[in-house]
């Protein structure tokens, strides 16, 4: 049994849509993108969507090919509510869910305003708006349901970043522990994205109604926001970050993008 892990929000709903009935020979755990890389490095799970700082932090995972969660621009789901403007803020409470958006926030206030933070976690139970910090970071759907009226800023981190880098901004990608054979899993994911790409009107509408959210705002989210392809744009903002992370000791130096080749694939028996 191969052991999948995904993130249970919306923007990754595209990305296993079918799954179950394209790889019987899967186990499927959905959790927090967080709780799904922790899973991943306690081998746990054999391959993860997992926020693609803990890719670099991994050891030696690889990368499925041509897939990832993305944003160029505003991302609508990554969002930085502040007491005060960027250049005053001292202090941030960070979405426990996240690592990605955790270590963007970070590069941002440290590396585009100059400032010294202290950081808290944010659980997922507590109300942003008890938190003490100046900024809180929410992601996923809670993000996309948070109205926070207290805050007076909302800072949308897929669009700082675009503007900034001029680059997208990749979340995730699908993390495949060293040594592993998928046995067709991989194959499975590159269709499940294709189902999800065309089936992105009925997955929203799906899941629009448990989440409490206008099934027509989901639609242009998942179809118009969110972007799935991890092409050569994609991968020049991945360096960019990963670059600024490790300046920022949020991950180790030296680690190569290498992606997963089945066993048996044209490409590995040349090898
Ligand atoms: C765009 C998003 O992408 C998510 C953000 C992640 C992070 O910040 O670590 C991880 C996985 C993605 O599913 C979001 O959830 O809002």
């Amino acid at each position: 049994m191969i052991r999948v892990g995904s993130v249970n929000y919306l923007n990754a709903k595209p990305l296993i849509e079918g799954f179950a009935a394209l790889a019987p020979q899967a186990e499927l755990v959905l959790d927090l993108p967080s709780r799904i890389a922790d899973q991943l490095h306690r081998k746990e799970l054999d391959v993860a969507l997992v926020p693609v700082v803990e890719f670099f932090r991994g050891t030696r995972y690889k990368i499925i090919p041509d897939i990832s969660i993305a944003s160029h621009g505003p991302v609508l789901s990554v969002t930085l509510f502040s007491r005060k403007p960027w250049d005053q803020i001292n202090s941030v409470a960070l979405d426990i869910g996240s690592r990605s958006s955790a270590a963007l926030t970070q590069i941002l206030l440290r590396k585009r305003y100059y400032r010294q933070i202290t950081l808290e976690p944010l659980s997922m139970t507590s109300d942003p708006e008890n938190s003490t910090a100046d900024a809180v970071l929410l992601i996923g759907d809670r993000a996309m349901r948070a109205c926070l009226p207290g805050f007076d800023f909302a800072y949308d981190l897929g669009e700082e970043w675009t503007r900034w880098q001029e680059l997208p901004f990749v979340y995730a990608v699908w993390a495949v522990r060293e040594g592993v054979d998928l046995e067709g899993v991989d194959e499975a994911l590159r269709q499940a994205k294709e189902l999800g790409r065309t089936r992105a009107g009925w997955i929203a509408q799906r899941e629009a109604e448990d989440l409490g959210l206008d099934p027509g705002y989901c639609r242009r989210y998942l179809t118009n926001i969110i972007h799935y392809d991890l092409g050569k744009q994609e991968l020049a903002g991945l360096q960019q970050y990963y670059q600024l992370a490790t300046e920022l000791g949020l991950a180790p130096e030296g680690v190569q993008i290498e992606y997963y080749h089945p066993k048996n694939s044209v490409e590995s028996r040349r090898r």
